[in-house]
């Protein structure tokens, strides 16, 4: 409407790429050259001044309304119009169309339309259908259809005119009512068409609209990646699939269901298989577990030869390190006691650098050679006896013009105490503490006189299973009984032995303490601790296959403490037969044995150890003439007892110097039944046993003669070989483990001896049919 009408440059350049206002379809234009050609004007004049009127102002008005039209598509154009708002380019402007057809409707209506009709004017070969691109020319324009004025109808149509103008009227009415139609569709359609372009101009204009839809096509473009790269993070982090309709949950829980039964089915499967490599991977590693384990139980047999093989080594290691220990000991007490003897300041003299020979050491006691102690008893001192006390010390003796030097193990002097002594005159007694009790035996014999302490070791070994025989010999009067007895205020061998024992226990002590105790008096064993009157036992040689002897009605005692046992000792002292001789005023007429036995408990189904210590306070050897008891005035019934009693004690210890002699000699044959000591020593003089013997001899030079006699039978003991101590096992349902055991089960009651000597303890022990004395070869050690 802005554009100029008259510009020609503006009107060619209108329709410049964009198809010209449609014309009417090819059937309506059909039809109006007919209604032109069947119609003719009733008035010329006034037709032909309307004629002129309607021909000058249809053309401007159908040029202003191409133009405006024009324009109008121009707009369109520029604006992205109904074609570019999803419209087919091939539907014509609306606008356009219409306003054609109202330009020819009222032009066919006027007279000058109807009689250009009627003549055929209307150059139809240049009025075309629109083209499909919807160009046009200037030749479709409607100044075409300008009529010539003044041209005459035809004479021969003027009769039928009613008739032409009936059937005229009533194409013209069907011609009416389909542009009416066709109208009225075509109003809507530009009712639609200016809907959008009212909507397209409530924009800020084409400019602005494209750059609007270029950021809207931007944004649209973020927003899509947006939502694509949203989408992305919710199949990845969202909380799963969006929520459907039921009918796509129906379908996908079935595709689920299927899903899941092939996951069953497969893990099924898997299951089945794994089972199988499972089961196939069990017995595999159970076939190497057997050969592992037929591989460590070889291992472990050879192992157990090894250990075997070790304990043997270590066993003679330790013993070993004994007879160093000991050799060494010998020696330093050996050149302590040259040098004091020898002042300070003096040399060892030549030859004597070395300790002497027979010093105790390590071949002795692995050979197990019974140990000789000897001590000498207080009294008058003699020139004819010389000492060489320690330990390796030599007694020399000068008889009947005859000089013999006896080695013995240890020599105790006659000052020596029954434990230790430290009496060194000029001494402090603060230093002599202040030196280790570990190193006082290695002080010797001028610094510590001890005899108990030299046994204590043997004696503690019965604990661990060891059987140790420590027996007293010498000549009557010379402190037999004083060493192994002792008075109350200094206590011998057997209550300090007894006491270290059950100090070594402790209070939770495990071990079973049983005593015994017998005395031979004229060759009859009597039980000393027996509940009645002492009575005679019988010993005969026990069961085939077990060896040993058997005493019968021997009795045993569980020992509960210390206390008891000193009663029960205490009481079979005094049941022993002593006599008031010319020797002894309490001479003791009999051997007495004490046999206490050391049952140790062992875990279970474990062998335990079963340790034996026989304390033996042999008869004094005497003669009857010294004694008193030869030529004993007639009808004396004493003096008569004690030469029988002597003779006895005699014969007996012949006979154990007989069984000495064998046994140093290693004869086949040793003679423990010429007496009955000998067979009862026994046991305690078997193979692998431990055996001391405590030489009591006398200074005195009237007893010269049996102290000569009482050093060559301690020599000879001296030879005896026992072999290394072993220890005794014994199963756990074996019955009692002493050697001198009852050969019925023990009661287990403690004894509760009664004070005065002579009764019998209360309560009654089990006393057996018989005893026995379990021999030390048939012992598994
Ligand atoms: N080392 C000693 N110290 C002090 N007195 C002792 C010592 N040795 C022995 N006696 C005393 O000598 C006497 C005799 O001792 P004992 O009875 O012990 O001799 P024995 O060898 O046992 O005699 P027997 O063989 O006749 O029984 C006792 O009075 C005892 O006290």
């Amino acid at each position: 409407a802005a554009a100029e009408p008259g510009d020609p440059a503006q009107r060619a350049r209108k329709p410049r790429g964009r198809r010209r206002p449609d014309l009417p379809a090819p059937e309506l234009w059909t039809e109006l050259t007919g209604l032109a050609a069947s119609s003719e004007p009733e008035d010329g004049s006034e037709g032909a001044a309307e004629g002129r009127a309607a021909a000058v102002s249809l053309e401007e008005a159908l040029l202003r309304l191409a133009e405006f039209l024009s324009v109008q598509l121009g707009a369109e154009e520029s604006c992205g119009g109904p074609a570019d708002l999803g419209q087919s380019g091939e539907v014509p402007s609306l606008l356009t169309v219409t306003s054609q057809l109202l330009a020819l409707l009222a032009w066919l209506r006027s007279p000058r339309g109807r009689q250009a009709l009627l003549q055929g004017t209307q150059p139809a070969p240049r009025v075309r259908p629109p083209s499909p691109d919807g160009s046009t020319s200037q030749e479709e324009s409607p100044s075409h259809f300008t009529a010539v004025p003044g041209e005459p109808l035809g004479d021969e149509t003027q009769g039928q005119q009613p008739l032409q103008l009936e059937e005229d009227q009533r194409a013209w009415q069907r011609l009416e009512q389909l542009i009416l139609g066709q109208l009225e569709e075509l109003k809507q359609q530009l009712e639609q068409q200016e809907e959008e372009l009212g909507r397209l101009r409530l924009g800020v204009g084409a400019t602005d609209s494209e750059k609007r839809v270029q950021h809207l096509t931007l944004e649209n473009e973020a927003l899509k990646q947006s939502l694509s790269l949203m989408r992305d993070l919710l199949l990845h982090w969202g909380p799963g699939p969006p929520i459907r309709a039921p009918q796509e949950e129906a379908e996908a829980l079935l595709e689920l269901q299927g899903r899941l039964q092939e996951a069953q089915d497969t893990t099924e499967a898997l299951r089945a298989q794994l089972q199988q490599e499972t089961e196939q991977n069990c017995r595999r590693e159970l076939q190497q577990m057997h050969g592992q384990l037929a591989g460590l139980r070889a291992r472990m047999a050879s192992l157990r030869q090894g250990c075997g093989d070790l304990r043997g080594l270590v066993s003679t290691f330790t013993q070993s390190c004994q007879g160093s220990l000991s050799e060494a000991r010998g020696q330093v007490s050996w050149a302590l006691g040259a040098l004091s003897s020898g002042g300070p300041g003096t040399q060892l003299p030549e030859g004597q650098q070395g300790p002497p020979a027979g010093c105790p050491g390590r071949l002795p006691e692995l050979k197990g050679n019974i140990r000789v102690l000897c001590r000498l008893r207080p009294g008058t001192s003699s020139s004819l006896v010389s000492v060489e006390p320690g330990p390796g010390g030599t007694v020399t003796t000068c008889y009947r013009g005859r000089h013999r030097r006896f080695r013995l193990d240890w020599v105790f002097p006659p000052d020596a105490s029954q434990e230790e002594h430290l009496s060194v005159p000029g001494l402090q007694q603060a230093w002599l503490a202040t030196i280790p009790r570990t190193c006082r035996p290695f002080l010797g014999s001028r610094l510590v006189s001890q005899v108990f302490r030299e046994l204590e070791p043997a004696v503690l070994s019965c604990l661990r299973g060891y059987s140790v025989c420590i027996f007293t010999y010498g000549q009557t009067g010379t402190g037999k009984t004083y060493s192994m007895e002792g008075p109350p205020e200094d206590p011998g061998i057997v209550p300090r032995a007894l006491q270290s024992l059950f100090r070594e226990m402790g209070a939770g002590r495990q071990h079973r303490v049983t005593l015994s105790m017998v005395e031979i008096y004229n060759e009859a064993v009597r039980d000393l601790l027996a509940p009645g009157p002492p009575e005679r036992l019988a010993v005969r040689q026990g069961p085939e296959g077990q060896g040993g002897i058997q005493v019968a009605g021997l009795t045993h005692w569980d020992v509960p403490n210390l206390e008891t046992l000193h009663q029960m000792l205490k009481l079979g002292r005094s049941n022993r037969a002593t006599a008031a001789t010319a020797m002894n005023q309490r001479s003791s007429r009999s051997h007495a044995l004490v046999t206490l036995t050391l049952r140790a408990a062992s875990p279970p189904r474990a062998p335990g150890t079963a340790g034996t210590l026989h304390l033996v306070d042999l008869a004094g050897s005497e003669r009857a003439r010294k004694a008193g008891a030869a030529g004993p005035p007639r009808g004396d019934p004493d003096g008569a007892r004690r030469l029988r009693e002597a003779q006895t004690i005699n014969r007996s210890l012949l006979a154990l110097g007989g069984v000495m002699a064998a046994l140093r000699a290693h004869r086949p044959h040793v003679p423990f039944r010429d007496s009955q000591l000998t067979r009862l020593l026994q046991p305690a003089l078997g193979p692998g046993t431990t055996a001391v013997l405590l030489l009591q001899i006398s200074t005195r030079p009237e007893d010269l003669g049996e102290t000569v006699c009482s050093l060559k039978f301690a020599d000879r003991v001296g030879q005896v070989e026992l072999g290394p101590a072993r220890r005794r096992r014994v199963p756990r349902s074996s019955g009692t483990p002493s050697s001198l055991s009852t050969d019925t089960p023990l009661t287990g009651t403690p004894c509760t001896p009664t004070p005065s000597p002579g009764s019998p303890p209360c309560p009654s022990p089990d006393n057996g049919s018989g005893s026995a004395l379990a021999p030390a070869e048939g012992l598994p050690l």
